[in-house]
């Protein structure tokens, strides 16, 4: 226990036995606290209200150990978290829903074993409370409880999901129910329904019936020692058809004893203004925690989210990458950092918040998706710079084109190169490649028109680092390049229903010409083999070269078969990627260029 309570750092420790000894604490404008502990003699060894707080931030906080730490004097210290009582307390919980709400969404199926990583990574980051699924739906959740049961979560309270009572059918007979108390969770979440519309046309009940339904489920949850979260489906729509009846319902699930209250905008299409306004009409009506719950089914799911933690909500709902039924639910990774550092207000451990971009990308990887560039702080894409003038300006201060330092959330800067570019952008990109260059460098306007030139030809040089690097290596050290290839010829023929590419290739290496032919699958593949066979005997190591992708573009479609073509390659060696490119009416022209380029900065990375 003592280690746990040291884990907390000096500066909580300092802050707790401050609380224990009645001694005093200033909140110092420099977000600084000045705290004064006084004899130990006197420390309250009592741990006081909120065990059950203090067990869901994973620090229990026991009076003998914090006697033993209290150290009479004055501290000036950085608090992570405002402590209240005998525990840490964040000002916003975050409810990771990512498990069950998450895979409502279009294209996401999670195994038993996906679902249990991605519960520890989440446990790791520090979310509050995991909701692993809903256990009557499905054998797979009913074997992730299970097995989530042998694990040892750190920080996190598992919660399982699911409904109020059948209609009609009374609580403790009711399956669903049962299978809820069965996941063994310290934390159960059900949700009912706040809409009079839902009530008579979906349950097709009364509305008598439901407030049962509600009341029932609560009390009986409570009855067997659970934490439970009500999650009030359609809240703001229900309350905006029938504002008395939504308000008897929230008053049913507090006198059932309702440990959180969540406010859902189920449809996700409230504005802001709406759901701060009856976020504090519940505030004003129950006397129990707020929580948040939205969707982005017009793209507010995040703004709403936070209109309603302005408003007095102090627990928000949602999932990774803003997976979810529809359009997805709020996204955790949006909310999270904007709590933190544009509210200021704590939630996860500040040390995990440069973690956010690996979490992202994480639970991505686990669902198959590809990572979303354009996503708000964790996006790839989310602090690149293209315009010329922005990358001059971010070469000056950082600030004057970011809202925040990428790594805060553990994403970094990057630029782009392109037809936008100007000198700034080069100088930046050719040092992050390795290139000794500055506004002076004499070559660097050269540099710029050869990109502006060829990007106007249909090349793309954004994602073709590779030959980007090339092109800069040519013109600023005049360098010869490791080979080059003198001739080629590729051959299509059919025998019968078997079709045979051949290429050969003739290429020169310090003065000296190798000649090789290759068979191949088609004729960019027979040349690929061609060209490595003909290196090899110069430099071994293109055989550790492996093309891990090939994308065709056609520039100019309306030209049909004549069409301008852009062919990328993506290489690998083992350790380091790149991309490179090729331009050319000739689809195998295009393509030899790309894979030539590949095979030259494959080289030069020695
Ligand atoms: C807003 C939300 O995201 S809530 C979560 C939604 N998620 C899911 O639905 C995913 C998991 N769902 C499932 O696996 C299944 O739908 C189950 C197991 C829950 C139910 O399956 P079934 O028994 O076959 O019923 P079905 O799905 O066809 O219909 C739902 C039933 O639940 C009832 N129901 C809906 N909400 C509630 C509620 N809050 N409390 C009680 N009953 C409810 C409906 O009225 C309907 O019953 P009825 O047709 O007798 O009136
Ligand atoms: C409970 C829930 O998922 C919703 O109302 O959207």
């Amino acid at each position: 226990m003592k280690k746990e309570v040291a884990d907390l750092g000096g500066a909580v420790v300092h802050d707790l036995a401050c609380h224990a000894t009645g001694g005093e604490r200033k909140e110092l404008s420099s977000g600084k606290v000045e705290i004064r502990v006084n004899s130990s003699k006197n420390c309250n060894t009592d741990a006081g209200s909120g065990m059950e707080r203090s067990e869901m931030e994973g620090n229990p906080i026991e009076g003998g150990s914090l006697q033993s730490l209290c150290i009479p004097g004055n501290f000036t210290v950085d608090i992570p978290f405002p402590i209240e009582g005998n525990f840490m307390k964040p000002e916003v919980e975050i409810y990771d829903t990512t498990l069950r709400d998450g895979s409502q969404g279009e294209g996401i199926n999670f195994s038993v074993m996906d679902k249990l990583r991605i519960a520890e990574k989440l446990d790791q980051f520090g979310v509050h409370y995991i909701e692993g699924g809903w256990p009557g739906s499905n054998p797979k959740d009913i074997e992730f409880f299970a097995e989530a049961k042998r694990k040892k979560f750190k920080k996190a309270r598992l919660a399982a999901f699911g409904s109020t009572r059948r209609k009609g059918v009374p609580v403790e007979q009711d399956d669903q129910v049962r299978l809820l108390l069965e996941a063994e969770t310290p934390v159960v979440t059900i949700y009912g329904k706040t809409w009079l519309m839902h009530v008579k046309e979906v349950l097709r009940t009364t509305p008598e019936e439901n407030l049962g339904m509600i009341a029932d489920t609560i009390r009986y949850l409570k009855d067997n020692g659970k934490f439970v979260i009500y999650d009030a489906e359609h809240c703001f729509d229900g309350y905006k058809s029938d504002a008395e009846y939504a308000i008897a319902t929230w008053h049913a699930a507090e006198k059932a004893g309702v440990d959180i209250l969540t406010l859902c905008d189920t449809n996700g299409g409230c504005l802001p203004t709406e759901v701060a306004e009856i976020t504090r009409v519940a505030r004003s009506k129950v006397n129990v925690k707020i929580g948040i719950h939205t969707h982005d089914d017009i793209g507010l799911g995040v703004a709403n989210a936070l209109a309603s933690l302005n408003a007095g909500a102090t627990h928000v709902q949602g999932t990774i990458n803003g997976y979810g039924e529809r359009t997805g639910n709020c996204n955790l990774t949006s909310v999270i950092p904007t709590v933190a550092f544009k509210m200021k207000k704590s939630c996860v451990p500040k040390a995990s918040l440069p973690k956010l971009k690996e979490l992202s990308q994480f639970v991505d990887e686990i669902a198959n998706l590809r990572h979303n560039p354009r996503q708000p702080w964790v996006g790839s894409a989310a602090f690149s710079h293209k315009g010329g003038t922005h990358v001059n300006a971010v070469q000056k201060l950082a600030s004057s084109y970011e809202h925040i330092d990428p790594a805060s959330v553990g994403n970094n800067r990057t630029v782009l190169i392109s037809d936008l570019a100007g000198r700034s952008n080069i100088v930046m990109k050719a040092q992050e490649l390795g290139f000794k260059i500055n506004n002076e460098t004499p070559e660097l306007k050269l540099i710029l028109n050869r990109i502006k030139e060829l990007e106007h030809k249909g090349y793309e040089f954004e994602a073709a680092e590779g030959s980007l690097a090339l092109l800069i290596q040519k013109l600023l050290k005049h360098e010869e390049p490791p080979f080059k290839v003198e001739g080629y010829e590729t051959t299509v023929r059919r025998d019968r229903s078997i079709s045979v590419c051949q290429a050969m290739i003739k290429v020169l290496v310090k003065g000296e010409a190798a000649h090789t032919v290759a068979e191949g699958d088609g004729p960019v593949n027979a040349l690929d083999s061609a060209l490595r066979q003909a290196l090899a005997r110069f430099y071994p190591q293109v055989k550790k070269i492996q093309l891990t992708d090939y994308k065709v573009r056609i520039l100019d479609s309306g030209s049909g078969t004549s069409a301008k073509t852009r062919v990328f390659i993506e290489s690998t060696n083992g350790k380091d990627e790149w991309g490179t490119v090729g331009v050319s009416d000739n689809i195998i022209e295009a393509s030899l260029g790309a894979l030539v380029d590949s095979m030259e900065y494959g080289l030069l990375k020695k």
